[in-house]
């Protein structure tokens, strides 16, 4: 790369615009679109589409509400002119829609587009020719009024040929190839000369495009605001814009382009196209509906359409594509993550949509939230417990939650791989032995109340402690407490509860209770056990024994079972 770029390169001149109106502009409605995929996408491809697939694109098109689709370029091959035929004489164009064709400024090539185009009931011949300096010099060796003799030529050609078709509703459509970099003043003529040519009057729609990107979008959006305050008063005058993307900022260009008056939009599917692309179409109409405007396109089932695109075009959509790609829901992230599960917690149906890095609901283009969060080495409890809870109905208390992402992260720094929802359920069943039977059975009874009066239960159970069968017996307000005491005297040293909840999972038979305990064995940190049985004290208990089991395994335990146990528990 250069040094000083300046001796190669040069900025495009801003826009001398007085009291530009643009910045303030809102979106509040959709534009008319026109999808070029089959013409501009088409011609951009490494194998441009044969007629089934040029259908297949066709009839998606449609199907997703496109009402005015430009076709193909037929004067370029047999088969697009075939494809052209194929649509008007088996009649496949729905009424509501219009179908564009495209074609230079030469006559052999203008009187086989309107052939093709013979017996449509309405369509749109698309005349191009390029306006801005370096084309002229160099490619077509024209002046200025040769340019505008050029179009005034070649359109009044287009405008016999279709007279001579009335049966047709005809529409021009006249593109300044590369207006973007051309002087405004030449496009003004151009556009001009084609509406005298066309006759003043008739439908006539005026695409201005940046045939190559140059600039900022807002110098794009000063360009057409220029235009529209020429066409102002002229009701027959639509006002397209065919941004490009070579700068990436072909959505911005149209968004600006819409705010500066344009009426209508050309560009593909996921922005397909020449280059870095046409216009991405979906991005656009996605990103009016986050801002609560129909964008009169249904993407609701949003891979579908990806799939068929993918397939007629023989190109893949990129995985961080906007809206579409396979990682645009997912957060890894432990901080986006947690924001993203306390927002799902905190939103009431009716809501107005408000999920932090979440732009646009999944479920509105037909994905599901089931790959929103996704836990690697940079994530934190808030994933890995969002997977649980939506996968597998654990509601886990906070501490045990950050207990528990202490496990995972162990496992993430050792493997370095993503972990899905399946591999933490396992984890975690690993992890607090929640496929042990702990708690072979048990036996509650009241006992006589104590000397302050309160409720006392008795409590007997057969325990599995560590591989050895044993019963214990203990005594409580309830039948946890019950229970702490009795493996108290089992293990020889207080267990005491310091937390516990339980919930359900499942429903009906399937039912069970998921139980969490936290405790401490002595002195030792706290430690979380988890139990889980269609019982409720029974999960209480196993989750007692789950804990007891990771406080010993840490190293934490007494040093001899007393003489009065119940059982002979050996610890360590
Ligand atoms: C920005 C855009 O996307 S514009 C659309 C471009 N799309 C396509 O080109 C796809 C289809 N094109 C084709 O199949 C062929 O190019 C055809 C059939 C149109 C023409 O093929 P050819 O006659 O072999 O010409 P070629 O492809 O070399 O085109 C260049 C010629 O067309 C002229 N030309 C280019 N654009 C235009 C135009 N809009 N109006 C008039 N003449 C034009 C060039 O000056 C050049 O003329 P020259 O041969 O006298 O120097
Ligand atoms: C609108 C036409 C001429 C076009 O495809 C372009 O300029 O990119």
């Amino acid at each position: 790369m250069l040094k000083q770029p300046q001796t190669k390169y040069r900025a495009f001149p801003p826009v001398q615009l007085e009291g530009r109106r643009w910045p303030d502009a809102q979106l509040t409605k959709a534009p008319v679109w026109l999808s070029t995929d089959l013409r501009d996408g088409n011609q951009a491809l490494i194998e441009p589409m044969d007629a089934a697939r040029k259908l297949r694109m066709f009839d998606l098109l449609v199907q997703v509400g496109f009402k005015e689709i430009e076709v193909g370029f037929p004067a370029s091959s047999q088969t697009e002119f075939d494809f052209v035929r194929k649509l008007i004489e088996e009649g496949r164009i729905p009424d509501d829609v219009t179908i564009q064709v495209m074609t230079p400024a030469r006559e052999e090539l203008i009187e086989r587009t309107v052939q093709a185009l013979a017996g449509a009931r309405r369509a749109i011949v698309h005349v191009y020719n390029a306006v801005a300096p370096v084309w002229r010099r160099v490619v077509f060796g024209l002046e200025v009024p040769q340019v505008m003799e050029l179009i005034a030529r070649h359109v009044g050609q287009v405008r016999r040929l279709t007279d001579a078709q009335p049966q047709t509703e005809w529409i021009l459509q006249y593109s300044p190839e590369t207006f973007s970099l051309a002087e405004l003043e030449v496009s003004h003529q151009a556009c001009e000369t084609a509406i005298t040519a066309w006759g003043a009057g008739r439908p006539i729609i005026l695409n201005l495009p940046t045939t190559v990107e140059n600039a900022t979008p807002n110098v794009f959006a000063d360009q057409i605001e220029w235009m529209v305050r020429q066409f102002a008063d002229r009701p027959e005058v639509v006002l397209s814009v065919h941004p490009h993307n070579d700068r990436g900022t072909g959505v911005a260009a149209a968004e600006l382009a819409m705010m500066a008056g344009a009426h209508r939009v050309e560009g593909c599917l996921f922005g397909n196209g020449e280059r870095t692309g046409n216009l991405d179409l979906v991005n656009v109409a996605l990103n009016l509906y986050t801002q609560g405007v129909d964008p009169q396109l249904d993407f609701s089932d949003i891979d579908a359409v990806r799939r068929t695109v993918e397939h007629c075009n023989h190109l893949p959509v990129h995985p961080r594509h906007p809206y579409v790609g396979e990682l645009v829901y997912t957060s890894f992230s432990g901080s986006h993550q947690d924001a993203i599960k306390k927002a799902f917690a905190a939103r009431r149906e009716g809501d107005v949509w408000e999920i932090p890095y979440l732009p646009i609901d999944p479920k509105d283009l037909g994905r599901s939230y089931e790959a929103v969060i996704r836990v690697n080495s940079q994530s934190g409890k808030g994933g890995m417990s969002y997977l649980l809870e939506s996968e597998y109905g654990l509601a886990m208390p906070r501490r045990l939650q950050i207990e528990f992402s202490q496990v995972v992260q162990r496992v993430m720094d050792r493997d370095g791989k993503e972990l899905t929802a399946a591999d933490l359920w396992q984890l975690f069943r690993h992890e607090y032995g929640l496929d042990a039977r702990n708690v072979i059975q048990h036996r509650v009874w009241e006992a006589a109340a104590g000397d302050d009066g309160q409720r006392r239960v008795q409590l007997s159970a057969n325990i599995d402690w560590q591989g050895a069968p044993c019963t214990v017996q203990g005594q409580g307000n309830g039948p946890i407490d019950a229970f702490a005491s009795a493996l108290s005297a089992a293990v020889g040293c207080p267990v005491r509860v310091i937390d516990y909840q339980q919930h359900a999972i499942g429903e009906g038979a399937d039912a069970r209770a998921m139980a969490y305990v936290e405790l401490r064995l002595g002195d030792s940190p706290a430690f979380f056990g988890v139990g889980t049985d269609s019982d409720t004290s029974a999960a209480a208990m196993q989750a007692l024994i789950s804990g007891l089991h990771r406080a010993h395994a840490a190293g934490w335990a007494t040093e001899s079972a007393p003489e009065d146990a119940q059982c002979a528990v050996v610890v360590a």
